[in-house]
């Protein structure tokens, strides 16, 4: 699934992106990992808080048995399968970094692309294994084309899953169990002539055999419940045993993290907010920070479903208005008639204006916008910040498009050139802030609870508060008591964003902020010597 598409949108910027994963370091409390297969769910045998149930509608999905608390973790299990993302660059076979062309190394076995003989996936199931090795070794890479070696990755986790009929059955039936779509897919005239060309004729021309409908099953298997794992420069895919189960939702309730360096790669979903027991348990497959037509669009297209969810039913998506234009006539907000309906026209809510606007028009106009919108720089700060002034009268200001900015901006100010912390004036620091706490307005409705989101935006929140209380205090500009309340403040989103972020993997960026946030808490309780107790 592309599950963890609220991460996967986000422009590519360098230094300073707090959003992408990087879980980088070892985590040394994990046992070295020495065999190849690894027990499916390790929570089997504990009471789950969950039961699967099935509908006409959504097939299989998964409710609470009893009242789960946020932050509680659901399901944690490791992988049964990880492979290369289907059109990725040129990686490693074992820990999917990309490989520079120039200096590839090649798999004493096999000769398939790696990044060095000792990397740490070789010889692991969730990596390079060795049965993979015997596999491709009769299958040569040709280095002279690599366009085509690229183009052979598409095959290579569609391969590990078919592997597992042979090298591990438990495994084989657990995937095999999984939803594939494929009168859906087969319908759609798209996917399947793609899978054909790329995937199935590739495994049959490599002499390995299997059957043409096992291959397209085990592509749309892949498609329809994959999740992206990994962080930045090591992104692969992977399907879990029981996380899959969930259903989709634009609200999610839960969110997931997986951790690269430990055995078998298990995914950790945890509760965003309290459920009662009976309630769906869910996750997003698409981009939380989009609007519904993008998100339904989407999901149509990556899991062949039509999402009708209480934010996508509802023309003001809870509130937060994140697909209203403005009123060229009114200045009122402009929303779809019919959310539901693609073809529904768009209209202004203010009862005495008559504007409307054609749904093909908002399509056009949506792409022009979101085609300026990718022109900006990731590390852009003017150009996010005109792209808001531009649009003001076009877009409502929480628009998905003008979020999409406003996260950028929350990232940047503060970490980039010209926009270092120390070195921002007053205004942009209180800019910074604005920015900040327009977001948490929104993703309280969208992502609420315990969610990456809110919990990086709350950190970088807390950063230009500090800043400005502490400059105040050298200025003498402010009371004891004034002193008191706005460090009262910093420590409660500190204490949240540690909170949250402290269900990621410590070596992640997410993980190093949650470090540095409780650090930041420290070093606020020496202020309690001037000030006295702070909370
Ligand atoms: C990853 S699978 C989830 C498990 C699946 N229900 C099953 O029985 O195998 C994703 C598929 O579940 C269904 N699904 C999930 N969430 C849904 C929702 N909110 N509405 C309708 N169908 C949904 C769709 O068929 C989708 O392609």
């Amino acid at each position: 699934m592309n599950k963890k598409s609220h991460k996967k949108k986000q422009k590519k910027r360098g230094k300073g992106d707090g959003r992408n994963k990087e879980n980088l370091a070892e985590d040394v409390t994990v046992k070295e990992q020495t065999e190849e297969a690894q027990p499916l769910s390790s929570t089997r045998k504990d009471k789950l808080c969950y039961e699967v149930k099935r509908s006409d509608i959504m097939g299989r999905y998964v409710v609470a048995t009893r009242d789960i608390r946020a932050g509680e973790v659901i399901i944690e299990e490791p992988a049964l399968v990880v492979g290369p993302c289907s059109g990725c660059a040129l990686i490693c076979l074992g820990c999917y970094r990309e490989l520079d062309e120039a200096a590839i190394v090649q798999c004493k076995g096999c000769k398939w692309p790696m990044c060095s003989e000792s990397c740490p996936g070789k010889g692991k199931y969730t990596g390079h294994s060795s049965y993979e090795c015997k596999t491709l070794k009769s299958i040569p890479p040709d280095y002279s084309n690599l366009e085509d070696l690229k183009d052979s990755y598409q095959a290579l986790t569609p391969l590990r899953c078919l592997l597992l009929k042979t090298e591990d059955l438990e495994k084989w039936k657990a995937v095999s169990t999984m939803e594939a779509h494929n009168e859906l897919r087969r319908a759609r005239g798209d996917i399947w002539p793609m899978n054909e060309k790329n995937v199935v004729q590739r495994i049959k021309k490599w002499g390995l055999k299997y059957e043409d409908e096992e291959i397209h099953t085990v592509c749309g298997i892949l498609e329809v419940n994959a999740f992206e794992v990994g962080g930045s420069g090591a992104n692969a895919r992977a399907l879990y045993d029981k996380a899959y189960l969930l259903a989709h939702d634009c609200t999610p309730t839960t969110t997931h993290t997986d951790a690269e360096k430990k055995v078998g790669r298990p995914l950790t979903v945890r509760a965003s907010i309290p459920h009662k027991a009976g309630d769906l348990i869910t996750l997003c497959y698409a981009y939380t920070l989009q609007g519904t037509l993008k998100r339904r669009e989407h999901i149509k297209v990556s899991k062949f479903f039509d999402c009708s969810c209480k934010r996508c039913a509802d023309p003001t998506e809870l509130g937060t208005y994140c697909s209203a234009f403005r009123c060229p006539k009114c200045g009122a907000r402009v929303l779809s008639t019919a959310p539901l309906e693609p073809h529904a026209p768009w209209r202004c809510t203010d009862s005495g204006c008559s504007y409307t606007m054609p749904a093909v028009a908002v399509q056009m106009l949506l792409k022009r916008l979101s085609d300026e919108f990718e022109q900006i720089d990731a590390n852009d700060v003017p150009g996010f910040e005109s792209f808001l002034h531009k649009y003001r009268n076009v877009l409502h200001d929480a628009h998905y498009l003008c979020l999409s900015a406003l996260h950028s901006l929350s990232q940047l100010y503060g970490k980039v050139t010209d926009y270092m912390i120390h070195e921002m004036t007053d205004q942009q620091l209180n800019r910074k802030i604005e920015v900040c706490r327009e977001l948490m307005k929104v993703f309280d409705f969208i992502e609420p609870g315990y969610s990456r989101l809110r919990g990086i935006t709350l950190y970088e929140l807390h950063a230009p508060l500090m800043v400005l209380t502490t400059r105040d205090f050298e200025k003498k500009a402010i009371s004891k008591e004034n002193l008191r309340g706005r460090l009262k403040e910093i420590v409660s989103y500190l204490t949240e964003s540690a909170l949250i972020l402290g269900f990621e993997p410590p070596q992640s960026s997410e993980g190093l902020m949650a470090t540095a946030a409780k650090d930041a808490l420290k070093k606020i309780k020496t202020w309690e010597q001037i000030i006295g107790k702070i909370s």
